[in-house]
């Protein structure tokens, strides 16, 4: 769990090109998952490339307060034992999920229709973090939520002993509601549904199909359609965890603003709903090419070879938001080094993640010398284009690894060095981070811990 220790304050400083592999750890989204949906299959799921990161860590964890055993063999090399769909046990402990959005709602769907009762938690920055977005459609299924005003953890779920299935739409492009309905669903008998009005990340359906579940989805006017049959016997699987686009985003959005640099990262997830920054990067002139195309763990991926490049501002489309959604810190510190403006439109989701992200990056830029606007929805960064981002200050990461680590890249590029008041976040997602930049060249320091 984050943000319990010692804050580690970090400072990054302009480095020469960046050059070499960046072998980045296995995607987060899917990690969760593989260990989820492990813990509802019949027999032992074997899991390769899962990201060690602490959110995933704590997903691990409450699996085994939930009954499934889950067994570590090597680095990335997990088991899962699991207990079937219905079969979670009650925890006799409080669940804490850490820092983590997505295993923590996650979780709560998935024991919402079994007749247990189960408390979460999680750090400072996730008890802020609005979870009626779950507890709404979890109570359509029969479950019961008494958590705090507002609908913050800590929370305690009484699961539905008589579940019904659920038509729901959802009311914010969010895969981790999606998620949690369609893991919901699964102890529901009959059809249980859902209705996204733009797609977001489609994990949980290719991994449910990949299970064994009846799942489909379709294109309809009421938006993108998916139907979940309930109460399938979900089969335990073998699982390869493609490498994280997001994070990956990081040693390329590094690599295209450090002069003269050139990296590969390779195997990189390609999944439609996750490439955003990718497309965007190249409309801003970004040079990254993507070789050896192919499939592996059920996903598209790539090796992305990038170099530095000149890049000019542009508007970001609105339609984009869900492609990119944790992209977006990265994407605006490379914004602060294009020409002209950069306007992300379509944002106001940043505002409920591990910080409100629109103000962590405006006020972190600002104090780096880089000229910002906002409003409820929107990120305007006015680049500095060939006079260079001024950099000299300190940032605050608010306990939001993507804020730290977007700093940090910031300062490999900064006239004057960047810092962070805290670091120890990243290591929720990218616990490598500090070495793997490293090897490339960049000069991150631990000023303590
Ligand atoms: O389902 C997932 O794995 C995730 C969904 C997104 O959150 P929202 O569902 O809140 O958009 C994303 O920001 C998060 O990092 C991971
Ligand atoms: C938003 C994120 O994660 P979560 O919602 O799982 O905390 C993220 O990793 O950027």
């Amino acid at each position: 769990m984050s943000g319990h220790g010692t804050p580690i304050k970090m400072t990054s400083r302009k480095c020469g090109p960046l050059t070499g592999i960046a072998e980045v750890p296995g995607d987060k989204s899917i990690s969760h998952r593989a260990l989820i949906l492990g813990a509802l299959s019949v027999g032992e799921t074997r899991i390769s490339g899962l990201l060690e990161g602490e959110d995933v860590l704590d997903t691990a964890k409450a699996m085994r307060a939930f009954g499934a055993e889950v067994t570590q063999h090597g680095p990335g090399e997990w088991s899962v034992h699991g207990v079937g769909v219905g079969g979670f046990a009650e925890p006799d402990q409080v669940i804490d999920c850490g820092n983590s959005g997505t295993g923590v709602r996650l979780i709560m769907g998935a024991m919402a229709t079994s007749p247990i009762a189960a408390t979460f938690t999680g750090d400072a920055s996730l008890r802020k973090r609005p979870m009626g977005r779950v507890t709404d459609p979890i109570a359509m299924f029969g479950a019961q939520a008494y958590g705090r005003q507002g609908g913050k953890l800590p929370m305690t779920i009484l699961g539905a002993a008589d579940p019904v299935p659920v038509r729901y739409a959802t009311p914010m492009a969010s895969a981790q509601v999606k998620s949690a309905v369609l893991l919901a669903g699964l102890n529901a008998p009959g059809q249980t549904v859902v209705i996204e009005k733009t797609p977001t990340r489609d994990h949980t359906e290719r991994m449910l199909r990949g299970f064994g579940a009846e799942i489909s989805t379709e294109e309809t006017a009421e938006g993108h359609v998916i139907t979940l049959q309930g109460r399938p016997e979900l089969v335990a699987q073998e699982v390869a965890v493609p490498r994280d686009p997001s994070s990956a985003a990081f040693p390329v959005c590094a690599a295209l603003i450090v002069p003269g640099s050139e990296i590969v990262v390779p195997g990189v997830s390609q999944n439609p709903t996750r490439n955003g920054l990718f497309i965007t990067l190249k409309e801003m002139g970004a040079d990254i090419t993507f070789e050896n195309e192919r499939e592996e763990g059920g996903e598209p991926v790539a090796d992305l070879r990038v170099r530095y490049s000149e890049l000019h501002g542009l508007e970001v489309p609105a339609a984009r938001a869900s492609a990119q959604i944790d992209e977006y810190p990265i994407l605006s510190v490379v914004a602060a080094f294009a020409t002209g403006v950069t306007r992300m439109p379509g944002v106001h989701e940043l505002r409920v993640k591990e910080s409100d992200r629109i103000d962590a990056m405006a006020r972190g830029l600002e104090a780096n010398g880089v000229k910002i606007e906002e409003d409820e929805d929107t990120l305007i960064v006015h680049g500095c284009g060939p006079q260079g981002v001024p950099g000299g200050a300190i940032a605050a990461s608010h306990l939001d690894h993507r804020i730290a680590m977007s700093f940090m890249v910031l300062g490999m590029a900064a006239q004057e060095p960047v810092s962070v008041d805290d670091g120890s976040p990243i290591a929720t997602s990218f616990p490598v981070f500090e070495d793997l930049m490293a090897g490339l060249g960049a000069r991150i320091v631990r000023e303590n811990g």
